[in-house]
């Protein structure tokens, strides 16, 4: 089933000369499947990624969502879509330091409204639970290690049990254990719960290990492998 749909999605700067980030990218991203981004360093891979995430509007270019046309949502509706199909994962985990790893799981799940007090912290202990993380509920994320602060942060970008979870080389401040158990928690997320998984990535074992690779080139897409 197809998450998104972009065509000649494209993003350029205005100026004099004007920046292109992305420039005339069509691609579809599936559900069940775990999608990588690659491409030399500031080849346009987290400038596609936001545009897809819905953080940055495109210039040129339609998107659809679900089957929705996202060109013709409001900033409020394009916002309210972002928050309850979309997790974001990205290179810093942003937690918030004073809270512990269940509090910063919970305050986005209770932040949505959706359910009441005991099932929401319910669902925050199973999101844990989820990433490995069961036993470090209460702890801050200084008393956590790097890897376990990344898993902390992928249990967060759950909360809204999205549809779409994107990686912005979630895994670029991890070593190779911690990585490699990123990458398979985001091929399981993938495979076994269906969700469409799209990360940025410039670790080739990362874009072995996804079902498929989008690479880019000066702001293109020059293939689509997988
Ligand atoms: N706001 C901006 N103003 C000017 N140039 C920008 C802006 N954002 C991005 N760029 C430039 O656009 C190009 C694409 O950036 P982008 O971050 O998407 O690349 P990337 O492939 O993700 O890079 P990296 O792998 O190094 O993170 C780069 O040359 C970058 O310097």
């Amino acid at each position: 089933m197809i998450a998104l749909a972009a065509t000649g999605l494209g993003r350029c700067l205005p100026g004099s000369p004007p920046v292109t980030l992305v420039a005339d990218a069509s691609l579809n991203i599936e559900r069940g499947k775990f999608t990588t981004i690659v491409g030399p360093s500031g080849c346009g891979k987290s400038s596609l990624l936001y545009l897809l995430g819905l953080i940055d509007r495109p210039s040129t270019g339609t998107l659809l969502v679900d089957g929705t046309d996202v060109n013709g949502l409001d900033g409020n509706a394009r916002a309210r879509m972002r928050l309850e199909r979309f997790g974001f994962v990205f290179q810093f985990h942003f937690l918030l330091p004073e809270f512990t790893a269940l509090e910063n799981v919970l305050l986005p799940i209770r932040r949505l409204n959706r359910l009441d007090p005991a099932r929401a912290l319910g669902r925050a202990h199973d999101l844990l639970a989820l990433t490995g993380l069961a036993e470090k509920a209460d702890k801050t994320p200084d008393r956590l290690s790097g890897g376990e602060r990344q898993r902390v942060a992928i249990a967060r970008a759950l909360a809204n049990d999205p549809t779409l979870l994107l990686g912005d080389e979630p895994t670029g401040n991890l070593d190779s254990q911690n990585s490699a158990r990123v990458v398979e928690m985001f091929r399981t997320l993938a495979h076994e719960q269906q969700r469409a998984v799209v990360c940025v990535t410039h670790d080739p074992r990362i874009a072995e290990a996804s079902d498929v690779r989008i690479t880019m080139l000066d702001g293109r897409i020059t293939a689509v492998e997988g």
